[in-house]
């Protein structure tokens, strides 16, 4: 068995994949206090709730975009799995050239994802993941990974009206009967949802028109199904892309 580990902002997803089939996946809270001796109880823990033998794991490859956790959990899986994990970033072999002005600051998950996308579609790609920011991703019909821009996450946008305004209460993400709204949940409901949208479409129509070769659009993330219904430009849901990926570079590092 491969476990894949992907450690975002907010949550780390966690994937156990038995040849190509990701069999288990979990989503556990990201937490820069947990020591590795925390999480390796949590993982051991998830294993045998899910009936998995830990010493199953033949292999481990690590994304991380949260620094002071990389080290932890690299440490996490030589001392619980038995197996130094592969870590996405300098000395990885990913088989894609990256066009950015340095390479080593893109995050390993936007990287990850277009591996993931271009392995699928192989075609030109825009690639959004709904995470605590929002990425935007090209790779040209080449398959090579060329920038995209990076936008304040929903959920962080959200909490951000709630802290600064007094008067507007914390509200749950969902999507209002109407854009024009009457009351304050609803109204903020309409201005995050709606707007996200836009947010969305507006950045991938100015990606579509600056790339000129008319890429397929993805998007993953916890909260893709709540705007790919509603964007005119998103055309999948890869709701497992990253942990995908990472099995991808696995395989070509191995
Ligand atoms: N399935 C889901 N339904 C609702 N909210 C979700 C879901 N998955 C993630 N979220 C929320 O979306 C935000 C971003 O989460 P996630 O996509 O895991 O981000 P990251 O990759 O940055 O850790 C978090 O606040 C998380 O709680
Ligand atoms: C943009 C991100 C914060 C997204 O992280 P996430 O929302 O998945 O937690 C992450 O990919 C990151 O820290 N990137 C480094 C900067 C860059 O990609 O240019
Ligand atoms: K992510």
């Amino acid at each position: 068995m491969l476990l894949v580990i992907d450690v975002g902002n907010s949550n780390i997803v966690i994937g156990a994949y038995e040849d190509a089939v990701l069999r288990r996946n979990w989503r556990i809270a990201t937490d820069k206090a947990k020591t590795h001796d925390e999480y390796g109880i949590l993982f051991h823990d998830l294993f045998r709730m899910s009936g998995l033998d830990p010493e199953s794991v033949a292999g481990i490859i690590i994304s991380s975009v949260v620094p002071p956790l990389t080290g932890v959990l690299e440490h996490l899986a030589q001392q619980y799995f038995g197996h130094k994990p592969f870590v996405v970033g300098p000395g990885i072999k990913t088989g894609m050239p990256i066009h950015y002005d340095n390479p080593k600051e893109v995050g390993a998950d936007r990287i990850v994802n277009a591996v993931a996308g271009y392995e699928r579609y192989h075609s030109s790609l825009i690639i959004v993941d709904f995470g605590t920011a929002t990425t935007f991703d090209y790779v040209n019909a080449k398959g090579e990974y060329c920038g995209g821009a990076i936008a304040p996450g929903l959920m962080i946008s959200l909490e951000a009206l709630f802290q600064k305004a007094s008067k507007l209460p914390r509200v749950e993400i969902a999507k209002p009967a109407s854009v024009i709204a009457k009351n304050t949940v609803n109204s903020m409901q309409a201005g995050i949802v709606f707007g996200y949208v836009g947010l969305v479409d507006g950045i991938v129509t100015r990606m579509k028109g600056e790339s000129r070769d008319n890429p397929t659009v993805l998007a993953t993330g916890g909260l893709a199904k709540l705007i790919a219904p509603e964007s005119k430009t998103i055309e999948h849901i890869e709701e497992f892309l990253t942990l995908e990926g990472l099995r991808i570079l696995y395989e070509r590092n191995k």
